[in-house]
C-alpha cells in the first residue's frame, strides 16, 4: 500500500509520556513518543513484548488506569464530526479560537506573557529571540492558536484550563489528555474504537453476540428493534460470518476463536468509528483466518475511509497492512518510516534485528525473539540508549548519550531513526554531538508548565 501523503492527520500524538507508579518502581511505559495517523491511513506499531504498544493504545483511548497516568504531551483527535459533537455537548469546555481573536489582541497577550517572564524562545521554539510582539505576529511566529495549544492562553486566564475541545474555523481537535471521563465515554466507540488484544474480554459471555452488537448500534447509531437487528446481521455478514441471521442468536462460547474475533470487529464497526485501534487482533488465530481478517479490515477501510492503528509483533502482518510503521523499544519510538522503506532500508539496528528475525522474511505468525536478551523495563530517565546493551553496533557514547530522532529519509516521505549512528553523513563525533545538543530529557522531566 502506498503512503498517504498530503492528507491531514486525524490523530496527532506529541511528546506523550505515560507512567506507572508501582510500589517498587516508576515505569516510563511510554516515554516521549510523537507520531501522526492520517485519514484513511494504516499505521503499524511494532516492537517486542513490553515495548509500550498497548499502553500507547490505551492512552489514546483514555483508558490508562491507576497506577498509570499520562504525565505529559498531547493526543489530538481532529475528526470533524467528533469535534462538533463534543463541542456541542461540552460548550463550557470548548475554546473557540476565532472568538478569542475577536475578544483579545494577540500582540497584547504576548506582551503580558513577556511581562510574566515567558521568554520569546519558549514561545517560538527558539526560532526568535525578539521581544517585539508585533513583529512575532507579523512574521507568523506566534498566533492565537499557538497561545491556546501551548497552554499560555489558559495561563493568562483567557481560556479555561480544563478545556479539551479547540475549534478554529472549520477545524479543531479534541485534546484527549485533558478530556473528562464523560467526554472520553462520548469519544470512544463513535470516534475511536478499539479491538483489544484478547477478544474474549470484549464479549460478555451472558449475552448473545447479536444483543451485544445491537447494543453498540443502539448507542452509536441510534437504531433499535428491527432496524438494529438488520444492521447487526449486515455487519456480521460484512465480517464474513456465515449464516449470520442464525448465529446472531448464539452466545460467545458457541463461536470459534476466529469467529469471535470477527464478532468483536463487527462490534467495533457498529460504532462507526473514524479511527480503529487494533491491538494484536490476529495473533491468536491461524494463518488463513488471520489473512482473511486482514483483508476484511482493508476492504472496510477503503469503503469507509477509516484510519487504523495496528499493533503487532509480526513483521509479516505489518508488511501486509501498514502504510507507515512505527517501531517501539522500551517506551520509545526508535524508527518511523513508510512501510516499503522500512523493509528495504531499515536504519535502526533494532529494526534491522527485527527484520532479520523473520524466517524467510515474510513468513507471518512468528513472535520476534531472535535478538539476544529482553526489552529492559524503562524505570529511569534514559541518559543513554536503551537498546545499547543488545545492539551489535553499540559504541562507547551509546552508554552516556540519549539518542533523539534524526531525519534519515532518502525520499520526500518522512523517515526517522533514534540512533547515534545518524546523521551518517557526519563523523561519529559530530553525530554524537548532534544528539547531545538536542536531547532535553533531563530538563523536560522537571519542567511542567
Ligand atoms: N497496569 C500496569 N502496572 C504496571 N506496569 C504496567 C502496567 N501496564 C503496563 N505496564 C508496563 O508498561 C510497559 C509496557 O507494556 P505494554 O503492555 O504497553 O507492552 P506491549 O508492547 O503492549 O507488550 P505485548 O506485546 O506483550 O503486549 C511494560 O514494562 C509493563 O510492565
Ligand atoms: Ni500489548
Amino acid at each position: 500500500m502506498s503512503v498517504q501523503l498530503g492528507r491531514e492527520p486525524v490523530l496527532s500524538v506529541e511528546h506523550l509520556r505515560t507512567t506507572f507508579f508501582t510500589d517498587k518502581e516508576t515505569i516510563r511505559a511510554v516515554d516521549d513518543i510523537s507520531f501522526d495517523i492520517r485519514t484513511g491511513e494504516t499505521v503499524g506499531i511494532v516492537g517486542e513484548s513490553g515495548s509500550g504498544k498497548s499502553v500507547t493504545a490505551r492512552s489514546i483511548m483514555g483508558l490508562v488506569d491507576s497506577p498509570g497516568r499520562i504525565m505529559g504531551g498531547s493526543i489530538r483527535f481532529s475528526d470533524e464530526a467528533t469535534v462538533d459533537r463534543l463541542a456541542n455537548r461540552f460548550p463550557e469546555r470548548t475554546v473557540d479560537v476565532d472568538r478569542l481573536r475577536e475578544d483579545h489582541d494577540v500582540v497584547e497577550l504576548i506582551e503580558r506573557l513577556f511581562d510574566r517572564g515567558v521568554t520569546p524562545e519558549r514561545l517560538t521554539d527558539g526560532e526568535y529571540d525578539t521581544r517585539d510582539a508585533t513583529l512575532l505576529v507579523r512574521e507568523g511566529a506566534v498566533d492565537m492558536r499557538d497561545l491556546v495549544e501551548r497552554g499560555y492562553a489558559a495561563r493568562l486566564g483567557v481560556v479555561d484550563a480544563d478545556a479539551f475541545v479547540v475549534r478554529d474555523g472549520p477545524g479543531g481537535y479534541v485534546e484527549i489528555t485533558n478530556a473528562s471521563k464523560e467526554a472520553l465515554r462520548a469519544l470512544r466507540g463513535r470516534g475511536i474504537a478499539m479491538i483489544f488484544q484478547d477478544p474474549l474480554t470484549s464479549l460478555n459471555p451472558v449475552y448473545t453476540v447479536g444483543n451485544q452488537i445491537k447494543e453498540a448500534i443502539r448507542l452509536h447509531q441510534g437504531k433499535t428493534g428491527k432496524a438494529a437487528t438488520e444492521e447487526a446481521v449486515r455487519l456480521l455478514e460484512a465480517v464474513s460470518i456465515p449464516d449470520a441471521r442464525r448465529r446472531i442468536g448464539e452466545y460467545p462460547h458457541q463461536f470459534s476463536g476466529g469467529m469471535r474475533q470477527r464478532a468483536v470487529i463487527a462490534m467495533a464497526l457498529a460504532c462507526k468509528p473514524q479511527l480503529l485501534i487494533c491491538d494484536e487482533p490476529t495473533t491468536a488465530l491461524d494463518v488463513t483466518i488471520q489473512a482473511q481478517i486482514l483483508e476484511l479490515l482493508q476492504a472496510l477501510q477503503e469503503e469507509r475511509d477509516l484510519s487504523i492503528m495496528f499493533i503487532t509483533h509480526d513483521m509479516g502482518v505489518i508488511a501486509e497492512i501498514a502504510n507507515r510503521v512505527n517501531v517501539m523499544y522500551a517506551g520509545e519510538l526508535v524508527e518511523s518510516a513508510p512501510v516499503e522503506e522500512l523493509f528495504s532500508r531499515p536504519k535502526h539496528p533494532y529494526t534491522q534485528g527485527l527484520l532479520e528475525s523473520i524466517p524467510g522474511r515474510n513468513v507471518g505468525n512468528d513472535r520476534l525473539r531472535t535478538i539476544e536478551g529482553d526489552v529492559p523495563t524503562p524505570n529511569e530517565v534514559p541518559t543513554y540508549c536503551r537498546f545499547a546493551p543488545r545492539c551489535p553496533e553499540a559504541f562507547d557514547a551509546c552508554d552516556v548519550v540519549h539518542p533523539v530522532n534524526v531525519d534519515v529519509s532518502d525520499s520526500e516521505a518522512p523517515h526517522t531513526a533514534a540512533c547515534l549512528l545518524y546523521p551518517d553523513d557526519r563523523s561519529r563525533e559530530e553525530a554524537v554531538a548532534y544528539h547531545r545538543e538536542r536531547d532535553d530529557r533531563a530538563t523536560e522531566v522537571t519542567d511542567d508548565e
